[in-house]
């Protein structure tokens, strides 16, 4: 689908050979059957569910011109296309295909674009690249989990969409100015090649920790999938910004050097080029210091959370390797500002009990968000945790666990139960803490949660972070935790403060 609908272009200027039909000139590009119009080229890629092979029927029927497949797609679809005079481009990697087609058909995207990929942390120091940026006056936004952000915005549904969608995002950026891109390659998209065809300048590495295993089926799959972005996808001529304080830091820098890609490590590791050398906590943030090629720096840092600051210094990396000056840089760091929905301060009660919204929602991030909550925290910390339907049911149990270990009191709750019985996946995060209350309903287990604190107590309500919905079935149902964590403050005290 494009928006230009008197756009057309020939295979040729969008790369690609007829084996076998005419030579059309192509109107638009389509991925889902039910989206085709006339002059379309369909790409029927190889499904999870269903090869969309099935589809060259729908498609042709509906006026495609092109399609493009593997053997496979060809194979089920034989009959049809032999009937048919639509161009048949045959390719053993459709995805890859649609992605470099993708980037043809809308054209140039800004000059400057990084990628970041980690299990935690994407959206984090995507966005702080972005304000980083802004801070040093250029056009720039993120891209990712919460949409386009910065100078230009639009909402997106995924993390990292689908090449068309991408794209066209990419090359409409462009047009309204932006330079520079930070954007998140999720392990879904780099296993189905939608970042193919973006040319990045830089790659940063954040973390690996267990997530998505219901996609991937393996931890070693979905760590090859996140690696593509450095085995594939940066150029030689890209830089690499990699966290050494993760255990497979080391693993990633090696592949990098293996392509004779350059290297900025980043970590509290005492070898890390960017090295956070110290931190000082206090109730609204954080002092750092950190060292550079031979030089000692310090900035102070609005903001709440150790693991904040590991985010932070990655993303001033990842502007370094792109081309932007470490002073200028380090220069911007006392003005970012909290990322919607990670640990954002949503509420304080009158006794002083302050409310935090976090979107923690796998077992190291629930780990991390309450330990680096503790030194900000006086009295008792209390955590609101639940997981997600239709997704890695593994770490239920290991997010229920790093809840019971780092809060004093846990409510176990709903979080997008999607197709599944709710109550099920309670029972799942439930095992790993067992003392912990059960409340299903969301609203009121932040009623309940809030009502827990105390003076110099915290809530750290986890999962949902900027969303705006809870997904039961197929329905989204307005839901904010920001919002609620406010409703629950002023039902108990009031008014708000
Ligand atoms: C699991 C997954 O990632 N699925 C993606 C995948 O779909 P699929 O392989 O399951 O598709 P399928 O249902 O088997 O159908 C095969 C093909 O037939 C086509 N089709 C289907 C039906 C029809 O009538 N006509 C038709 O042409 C489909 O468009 C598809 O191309 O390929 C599609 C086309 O590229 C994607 O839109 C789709 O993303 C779905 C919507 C999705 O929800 N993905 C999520 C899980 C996701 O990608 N999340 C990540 C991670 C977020 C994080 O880090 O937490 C993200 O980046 O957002
Ligand atoms: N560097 C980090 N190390 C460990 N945990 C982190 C780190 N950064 C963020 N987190 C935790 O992970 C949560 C999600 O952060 P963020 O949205 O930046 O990650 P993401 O990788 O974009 O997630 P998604 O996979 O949903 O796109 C945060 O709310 C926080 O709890
Ligand atoms: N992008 C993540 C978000 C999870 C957030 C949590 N609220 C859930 O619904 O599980 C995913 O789709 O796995
Ligand atoms: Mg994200």
């Amino acid at each position: 689908m494009t928006d230009n609908t008197t756009q057309q272009m020939s295979l040729l200027a969008l790369g690609l050979t007829a084996q076998a039909g005419r030579n059309p000139d192509i109107t638009g590009l389509s991925v889902d059957s039910r989206e085709v119009k006339d002059g379309h080229l369909f790409f029927a890629l190889p499904g999870a569910q269903v090869h969309g092979g099935a589809f060259i029927q729908y498609a042709l029927r509906m006026g495609a011109a092109a399609v493009l497949t593997d053997a496979q797609g060809a194979e089920i679809a034989a009959e049809e296309l032999a009937a048919s005079d639509a161009a048949l481009i045959l390719t053993e990697d459709p995805r890859g295909a649609l992605a470099q087609t993708a980037s043809l058909w809308f054209g140039a995207h800004p000059d400057t674009v990084i990628a970041v990929t980690g299990t935690n942390g994407k959206t984090s120091v995507s966005t702080f690249a972005r304000q980083i940026w802004v801070e040093m006056e250029q056009a720039a936004v993120n891209l990712g989990t919460t949409g386009v952000e910065g100078v230009w915005t639009h909402p997106l549904k995924h993390t990292t969409p689908e090449p068309i969608t991408l794209h066209r995002a990419l090359a409409a950026a462009r047009a309204e100015g932006v330079s520079h891109v930070a954007m998140e390659a999720s392990s879904h998209g780099l296993d189905q090649r939608r970042l193919d065809g973006v040319m990045l300048s830089a790659a940063g590495f954040s973390n690996f920790t267990q997530d998505h295993l219901d996609y991937h089926k393996t931890f070693e799959a979905y760590f090859d999938a996140k690696m593509g972005l450095f085995t594939r996808l940066l150029p030689e001529d890209g830089a690499a910004v990699i966290n050494i304080d993760d255990p497979k830091g080391a693993e990633v820098v090696a592949l990098c050097e293996e392509r004779g890609i350059e290297v900025i490590t980043v970590g509290r590791h005492p070898d890390a080029r960017l090295h956070l050398h110290a931190q000082r906590f206090d109730a609204t943030g954080q002092q750092i210091l950190f060292d550079w090629q031979r030089g000692r720096f310090s900035a102070r840092l609005n903001l709440i959370g150790g693991f904040q600051a590991d985010n932070v210094l990655l993303a001033a990396g990842l502007c370094i390797a792109s081309g932007s000056d470490a002073e200028e840089v380090f220069d911007t760091l006392p003005y970012l500002t909290t990322v919607r929905g990670r640990m954002q301060h949503a509420a304080t009660r009158k006794n002083g009990g302050s409310v935090f919204v976090d979107y923690a929602h796998t077992p190291d991030a629930v780990a991390t968000a309450l330990q680096a909550m503790r030194p900000h925290v006086m009295g008792k910390l209390v955590a609101i945790v639940g997981a997600g339907g239709d997704r890695d049911a593994g770490k239920r149990p290991l997010m229920g666990a790093a809840a019971a270990e780092h809060a004093d009191v846990v409510f176990v709750t709903d979080d997008n139960p999607r197709s599944e019985d709710p109550a099920t996946i309670r029972a799942a995060v439930m095992e790993g803490a067992p003392e912990a209350t059960e409340v299903g309903d969301r609203a009121e287990s932040i009623l309940r949660g809030v009502d827990a604190l105390g003076p110099g107590d915290a809530l750290l309500i986890a999962g949902k972070g900027h969303e705006t919905g809870q997904t039961i079935g197929d329905d989204v149902l307005p839901f904010d935790d920001v919002e609620q964590a406010s409703v629950a403050v002023s039902a108990l005290d009031g008014d708000l403060i």
